[in-house]
Order: structure tokens, then C-alpha cells, then sequence
């Protein structure tokens, strides 16, 4: 039986706390979402917080995701009045694409202060985001050299500071900021998927027979072709087709052992693109 994945370490409640004091220093918020969970990795907290600010939507690991559902995605939040945008954080464009979104969602104001004869005003913003979804790799291409740690893992980013980039942004940069407590498991194990949660607080094999779920539903022939598994393979249960994947790659019936082996491809693409919060046409 699945267990449900709670994670509100100390740091974050701070981090929520200073968002709220910092939102008056801004002119606009980037709010990174994982375009694979594009649904999941928003917290609701933040958009009560941050429902005043101009907000610039990025739908980060664009590169990761299917490029359908993507699009059904971005017109969905467009439809619901965000600016949005599509984006692989790592691609050298980023700079310009995220400063010319970040002008578009504040033409007003930028024509409000031409008109006063104002012009070239740098544009004040910040970064944020859950755990993992970008947000220092696109703090280190916004001001061009490397002054956020990035890594593969949730929880790294903890400082705030201003930072200038050659674009004209300035940027605040804030902590990721996760639920409190996941009302709903499903939201939970999408995150684990996507890496946004810390392995050592989930079952590696709940993970593995969600993940098999998701696929039996919508991509299973990305299951059979990786783990060179038999047609009619997905007849078996979750369960049973967990354990034939876990012969098939030699680790006898230590199912774990093929769970993390089955997240790690997941995570680095090897099973092609995915999302797993699902729009349809
Ligand atoms: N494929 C792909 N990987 C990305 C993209 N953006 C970031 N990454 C990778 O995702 C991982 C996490 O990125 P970070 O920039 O450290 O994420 P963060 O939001 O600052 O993470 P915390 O500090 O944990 O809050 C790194 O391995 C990045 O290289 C993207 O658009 N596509």
C-alpha cells in the first residue's frame, strides 16, 4: 500500500515567508512549472500569494516533455490569462525569449512609463518555483555566468540575492517552495517521477507500479521496447509485469533494484517524452 509523501522542511516555510515580503519589491514573478507536471508542480499557496503580480508562466524541461500534451498546456493556462512560456531552460535563447515574454506581460506598464518619457527601466523579477524545476540553471543563463548551484536533486537553492543580467531583468532569487503536506497521493508520486521530491521519502517500487500505470494507459510500447519485453507483456498485472521487468534485467526478484533502474531512465529521457498530467483536446 502506497505510502502518503509528506516533505515541509524548515527552510521552505521560510522561504514561503520572504516570497511574501519580497513580492513587493518585483515587477513581475516567473513561475517556473514542470512542463512534464504542469498541473502538479504549481502550488496552489503560491498563486493566492502571487495573485496581484504581473506572473510569467515557464514551462520548464519543454525538451523532456510530450510536445502535445505541451501545447494543450499552454493553451490551457493562455486561455486562463497567463502569459506562458515554452521553454528547454538549458537552451542558449533562453536570455532573450524570457525577457522579451517578461516585457510582453508588462506592456502596460512599460507604456505607461514611455509615456512619461521613461524608458529602458530595468525589469525587477523573481524566480519561482517547486524543488528542481530549473530555477538556478535559468538564473545561470539569465545573467550569463554561473552563480547558482545547480544540481539533480530537490532543495539546493537557499539564499536570496539580487542579481543583473546583461538583458536588463534584475533578478531576486527565491527557494523552491512545495506543498506543506500532498492532499492527494497522486500528486505525490507524479513528483517523485519527475524528481522534484527527495528518493529517500518514497517507496521506489510504489513509484515504478505508478509509473508502469501511466504507461499501460498511454505510452506502453516505450515499456516493451526498453526493457525488450514480450508483446503481449502488459496482459500481466502491474505487480506481475514489475517482476518480469525486474528478470529482464538480471536483478532476479529484487524488484527495488529495477524500480530505481526504471526512475532513473524515466528521468533521463531514455523512455522518450512524457507528461503525466494529462489535457485532452
Ligand atoms: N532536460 C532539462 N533539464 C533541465 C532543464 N532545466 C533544468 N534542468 C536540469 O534539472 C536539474 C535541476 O535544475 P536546477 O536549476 O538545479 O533546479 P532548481 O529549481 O534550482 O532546484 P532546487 O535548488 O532544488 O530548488 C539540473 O540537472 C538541470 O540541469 C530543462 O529545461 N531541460
Amino acid at each position: 500500500m502506497a505510502q502518503i509523501i509528506q516533505w515541509f522542511p524548515g527552510h521552505m516555510a521560510k522561504a514561503f515567508r520572504l516570497m511574501g515580503e519580497n513580492l513587493k519589491l518585483v515587477d513581475i514573478v516567473f513561475e517556473l512549472i514542470d512542463a512534464r507536471v504542469p498541473a502538479s508542480s504549481r502550488n496552489p499557496e503560491v498563486d493566492k500569494l502571487v495573485a496581484a503580480k504581473p506572473r510569467l508562466l515557464i514551462m520548464t524541461k519543454a525538451d523532456l516533455a510530450d510536445p502535445e500534451q505541451t501545447r494543450l498546456w499552454k493553451a490551457h493556462y493562455q486561455k486562463l490569462g497567463y502569459q506562458v512560456l515554452v521553454l528547454d531552460t538549458r537552451n542558449h535563447k533562453t536570455p532573450q525569449l524570457v525577457t522579451k515574454a517578461a516585457q510582453a506581460a508588462l506592456a502596460d506598464q512599460i507604456q505607461k512609463q514611455a509615456d512619461k518619457g521613461i524608458h529602458n527601466q530595468p525589469i525587477r523579477a523573481m524566480i519561482t518555483g517547486i524543488p528542481n524545476v530549473g530555477k538556478s540553471t535559468l538564473l545561470n543563463h539569465l545573467v550569463m555566468k554561473n552563480v547558482a548551484p545547480t544540481a539533480n536533486r530537490p532543495g539546493v537553492t537557499k539564499k536570496i540575492a539580487w542579481l543583473k543580467t546583461p538583458t536588463h531583468l534584475e533578478l531576486l532569487d527565491s527557494p523552491g517552495v512545495l506543498w506543506p503536506k500532498f492532499e492527494d497521493q497522486t500528486v505525490g508520486l507524479k513528483l517523485a517521477l519527475t524528481g522534484a521530491v527527495k528518493d529517500t521519502i518514497f517507496a521506489k517500487d510504489d513509484a515504478a507500479l505508478f509509473m508502469i500505470k501511466f504507461f499501460r494507459d498511454f505510452r506502453p510500447q516505450a515499456i516493451l521496447d526498453r526493457y525488450h519485453l514480450a508483446e503481449n507483456a502488459f496482459d500481466q498485472s502491474d505487480v506481475d509485469l514489475l517482476l518480469d521487468i525486474t528478470a529482464r534485467l538480471g536483478f532476479k526478484d529484487d524488484y527495488d533494484k529495477a524500480a530505481e533502474r526504471m526512475l532513473n531512465d524515466l528521468r533521463s529521457g531514455k523512455l522518450g517524452t512524457y507528461t503525466l498530467d494529462r489535457l485532452d483536446d
